[in-house]
C-alpha cells in the first residue's frame, strides 16, 4: 500500500464524468497497470465554494469504507491547485444513463428489487458505520461488472447524527421533509431517498418530481405521493414504507430500525397497503 502518490505515477485517459467542482479520468497506474478512476478538484473552486471541509470529509469516509457496493476510493495526493482522488473503476458507467435508456425510463419490478435489495445492502453497512450519504440519487450510483451496483460520490455524506450546515444545492428531488426544513435528522434521511430511488426505479420520474422546486419542496413535506396504476401492490407496499419512517415523528426510538429494515427485506411477503381511490398511500 504506497502512501505517497503523484500524477505521473499515472496514464491518464478519457474523462468520464464532468461535474460541478471538477472531473473524472479514466486512469492507469504505470508500475501495476491497474485502472482505476481519477477524480480532479481544483482547490480554488473548493474553497471558493467552501466546501473544502467536504472534499476532507469524502476522502476520511470513503478511504475506510469495505463494501461491494461502495465504490472504493484507494487513496488521495494533491499539488498546490488541485486534489485528487483515487477511485475504483465502474466499468458500466452511471445508473441514470441506464435508467434513462429504458423504455419510460424505467426498470421492471425485478430489475429494480435487485438493484433495491443492493443498494439496502449498502446502507445497512454505511448505518452500521454511523456514516449518512444524503444525496443517494440515481447521478450517484455507478454500476460495475456482472451488473453490482456502486454508491459513489461521498461529497455530501456525514457522521450520523448531524444538522446540516451548508447550504443545499442541486435537486430536492430526493432530500426528506427534515433536511429540506434544516433540523435534526439521522441516517433514515437516506432509507427515505431509498424510497424515491425506488419509485422512480419502477415509475421513471422521482415520486415529488413538480415543474417548480417550489411546488416539489411543497409535494415533499407534505408526502404527495401518488403511484400509477399499473404497479403492483407490494412494491407501493414497499415505498410506503420507506417514506413512512420518517414521517412518524415518533419512532426516533433506534430499537425499530432493525425491523423496518427486516420490512424492505421481506417487502414481497408483506400484505399490499390499503390504498386511497387517487392511489396514494395512507
Ligand atoms: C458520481 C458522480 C461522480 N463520479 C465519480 O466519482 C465516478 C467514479 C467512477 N469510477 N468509474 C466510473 N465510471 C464511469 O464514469 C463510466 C462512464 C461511462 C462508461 N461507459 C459509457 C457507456 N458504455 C456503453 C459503457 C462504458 C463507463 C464508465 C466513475 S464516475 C463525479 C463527481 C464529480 C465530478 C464528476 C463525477
Amino acid at each position: 500500500k504506497k502512501d505517497l502518490w503523484a500524477l505521473d505515477n499515472f496514464e491518464i485517459g478519457r474523462p468520464l464524468g464532468r461535474g460541478k467542482f471538477g472531473n473524472v479520468y479514466l486512469a492507469r497506474e504505470k508500475s501495476s497497470h491497474v485502472i482505476l478512476a481519477l477524480k480532479v478538484m481544483f482547490k480554488v473552486e473548493l474553497s471558493r465554494a467552501g466546501i473544502s471541509h467536504q472534499v476532507q470529509r469524502e476522502v476520511e469516509i470513503q478511504t475506510h469504507l469495505r463494501h461491494p457496493n461502495v465504490l472504493r476510493m484507494y487513496g488521495y495526493f494533491h499539488c498546490d491547485k488541485r486534489v485528487y482522488l483515487l477511485l475504483e473503476y465502474a466499468r458500466h458507467g452511471e445508473l441514470y444513463k441506464v435508467l434513462r435508456s429504458q423504455p419510460n425510463s424505467r426498470f421492471t419490478e425485478y430489475h429494480s428489487a435487485n438493484y433495491i435489495a443492493q443498494l439496502v445492502s449498502a446502507l445497512k453497512y454505511l448505518h452500521s458505520k454511523k456514516v449518512i450519504h444524503r444525496d443517494l440519487k440515481p447521478e450517484n450510483i455507478l454500476i460495475a461488472a456482472n451488473g453490482q451496483l456502486k454508491i459513489a460520490d461521498f461529497g455530501w455524506s456525514v457522521w450520523s447524527p448531524n444538522e446540516r450546515r451548508t447550504t443545499l444545492c442541486g435537486t430536492l428531488d430526493y432530500l426528506p421533509p427534515e433536511m429540506i426544513e434544516g433540523c435534526k435528522y439521522d441516517e433514515k434521511v437516506d432509507i427515505w431517498s431509498l424510497g424515491v430511488l425506488c419509485y422512480e426505479f419502477v415509475c421513471g420520474k422521482p415520486s415529488f418530481e413538480a415543474a417548480k422546486k417550489s411546488e416539489t419542496f411543497k409535494r415533499i413535506a407534505r408526502v404527495d405521493i401518488r403511484f400509477p396504476q399499473f404497479l403492483t401492490d407490494e412494491v407501493i407496499d414497499l415505498i410506503c414504507k420507506l417514506q413512512e419512517i420518517l414521517n412518524l415523528s415518533n419512532i426516533r426510538s433506534t430499537e425499530r430500525w432493525p425491523e423496518r429494515l427486516n420490512i424492505i427485506a421481506s417487502a414481497k411477503e408483506s400484505t399490499p397497503v390499503f390504498l386511497q381511490p387517487w392511489g396514494s398511500c395512507i
